[in-house]
């Protein structure tokens, strides 16, 4: 059997006496999109950022593109994509000039960053946009270029920190296309969201709660366990039961 992509066991942060990730344990397989939600402040970027090798865990294990996250955490770094809202293009360089900037942090040799920005850049329907500023694009294209510069060094691992935040539905389904895309190609997406139609299409979800893993399983199935019609019914049911909340 293959080794998971993604493994944690036990894996818990604290911060003083708070302890923001609390003994959570899951693997996740090649190829698979697995969504990890929970409401704010259940510590979902706090169990990202350990899974990305920026933060120590307090106890715990895990494994990473088959690098362990806490002594091989260089390693677990240039193995994986990262995008977030928060993090993502420079917005005073041309769309090509980001696709370049963001190869060459990665790595990537001349050649090969000049032959898949033209691929990158037809898969996106961009090629008119190649000497856009990026501040010029709507934010839903932002969105797919930062997608597709994340995941630009075919990298065994994708974490998406809510994604697709602010633009609408039709042009989250596109970006949504584009993991699929990615994951066919056998690149594992690991996604946060807020919004509950992109938790259904996910192979399997994940849903904190102050800190735990309250439920993990494919989206049909939480549904049957939960005797609800929609994965919103399911997060409601358990994000109810919270706590802590940093609203
Ligand atoms: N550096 C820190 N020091 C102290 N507490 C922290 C620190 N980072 C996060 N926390 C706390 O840990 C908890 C989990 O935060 P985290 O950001 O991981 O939640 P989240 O699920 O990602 O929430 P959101 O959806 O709002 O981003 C929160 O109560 C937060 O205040």
């Amino acid at each position: 059997m293959n080794e998971p992509v993604i493994y944690t066991e036990n894996l818990t942060k604290k911060f003083g006496a708070f302890t923001a990730v609390d003994n959570i344990s899951f693997s996740v397989d090649k190829g698979e999109i697995f969504g990890f939600l929970g409401a704010n402040g259940a510590g979902k970027t706090t169990a990202m950022r350990m899974l990305c090798g920026l933060s120590h865990p307090t106890s715990g294990k895990g494994a990473v593109a088959g690098y362990d996250i806490l002594k091989e955490s260089e390693k677990v770094k240039k193995n994986i994509g990262y995008m977030s809202q928060k993090f993502s293009l420079y917005e005073d360089l041309k769309v090509w000039e980001n696709i370049r900037l963001f190869g060459g942090i990665y790595g990537m040799e001349s050649k090969r960053i000049a032959s898949k920005t033209d691929l990158i850049l037809d898969e996106l329907g961009f090629l008119a946009e190649r000497n856009t500023l990026v501040r010029e694009l709507p934010l839903g294209w932002k969105q797919k270029l930062a997608f597709s510069v994340s995941i630009f060094h075919e990298p065994k691992v994708v974490f998406l920190d809510e994604p697709t935040g602010g633009v609408d539905p039709v042009t989250r389904r596109q970006f949504w296309e584009l993991i699929y895309a990615a994951t066919d190609r056998g690149i594992t997406a690991f996604v946060t969201t807020h919004y509950m139609d992109e938790a259904e299409y996910c192979n399997r979800v994940s849903i904190m709660v102050d800190g735990k893993i309250e439920a993990l399983d494919t989206p049909k199935k939480l549904k049957l366990q939960f005797e609800a019609d929609t994965m919103d019914e399911v997060f409601q049911q358990l994000a109810r039961k919270a706590t802590r909340s940093d609203n």
